[in-house]
């Protein structure tokens, strides 16, 4: 298996239904009608929100600290059979609290499992709601500071449209300043302008999907001038009819212009695959070689977080894998 970093996963988005109703029976939690209409068919979605509404109904199954220890657990698991060597996991905090679960139960459990992970180099990054607003970001973010150590960065997720990145450039500023890392979901549902806001207002490391930027040739210049990683999500961006088909997916239009694209599963269990099965989805549209493949993963380690000596190691292991 292809050694491979993920960084574009949310943990929430990993809620296979076999867990989902594991933990709704531990819990005493009934799942809404909206979260098990389509658990026995694949789920189908007509875009972003729709998808979002059925992962927000999902999650007032997560209550304890072992849910959340177990939920990341089955990730980190699932990750390293695909061939993950390094995660940079996003979580949705606000989510939780909405739920009524504290922060330390959220951070106490996907610690235990991030800490456990002997297969995985794993990291979280805190992820502000943007449909809840600038001032609710910065309160999260003063809520989490006494868990400061526990995660790496912070990013900006949920509804896009009318959400633009600007929005968030206090609650970033003061990121920087603690010296945490900076993503942003960007040019998804929102066009070429909201990733020149996520870089020039919220000073974004990654860009999360940005394969709208594809539409202004000065931005694609820019991505590939600054080698600013894209981290693109093929199967997620089908399902959200994002792109109409995988054929007309902009992957192989934006490694021929030579940006720094990485493949990522964002919410594999509702998605229809992990790290490999976007891989190996991308690699049976467009025939890829092994030459490609290894540069998506070569592309994905040199776009985390993890220090240049492991960044190093992982990309050693890219020569003879397979
Ligand atoms: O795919 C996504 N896009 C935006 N926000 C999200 N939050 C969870 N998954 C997603
Ligand atoms: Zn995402």
């Amino acid at each position: 298996m292809l050694p491979k970093a993920e960084l574009h996963v949310h943990i929430e988005g990993t809620l296979e239904p076999g867990l989902l109703v594991r933990l709704a029976a531990r819990n005493g939690v009934t799942l809404p009608a909206a979260g098990t209409r389509g658990r026995t068919d694949r789920y189908r979605f007509t875009g972003l929100q729709s998808f979002l509404d059925l992962y927000y109904a999902n999650l007032p199954v997560l209550r304890t600290e072992e849910d959340f220890h177990d939920l990341a657990r089955a990730y980190l698991v699932r990750a390293a059979s695909a061939g993950v060597r390094r995660a940079e996991i996003f979580f949705d905090p606000q989510a939780h609290l909405a739920n009524g679960v504290p922060l330390e139960v959220v951070f106490a459990g996907l610690s235990a499992a991030v800490e456990e992970s002997a297969e995985v180099s794993a990291e979280l990054i805190l992820c502000f709601l943007r449909d809840l607003g600038a001032q609710a970001a910065e309160e999260m973010l003063r809520a989490a500071m006494p868990f400061r150590e526990r995660f790496t960065g912070v990013g900006l997720d949920s509804a896009e449209a009318g959400f633009p990145p600007s929005l968030f450039r206090e609650v970033f500023r003061r990121a920087a300043a603690e010296g945490l890392h900076r993503v942003a979901h960007a040019g998804e549902e929102g066009g070429p302008d909201y990733v020149w806001e996520a870089l020039d207002v919220l000073g974004a490391e990654r860009i999360d999907h940005g394969i709208r930027a594809m539409e202004d040739p000065v931005l694609v210049g820019r991505l590939r001038d600054e080698r600013i990683p894209l981290t693109v999500c093929p199967l997620s961006n089908v399902a959200l009819n994002v792109v109409p088909s995988l054929a007309a997916h902009p992957l192989p239009a934006m490694l021929e212009e030579g940006l720094l694209v990485s493949v990522h599963s964002d919410d594999p269990a509702y998605f229809g695959g992990y790290a490999d099965d976007n891989f190996a989805a991308v690699q049976r549209e467009f025939g890829l070689d092994e030459d490609a493949l290894a540069l998506l993963a070569r592309n994905s380690f040199d776009s985390c977080f993890a220090s240049e000596k492991d960044r190093e190691r992982w990309k050693a292991g890219l020569s003879g894998a397979r």
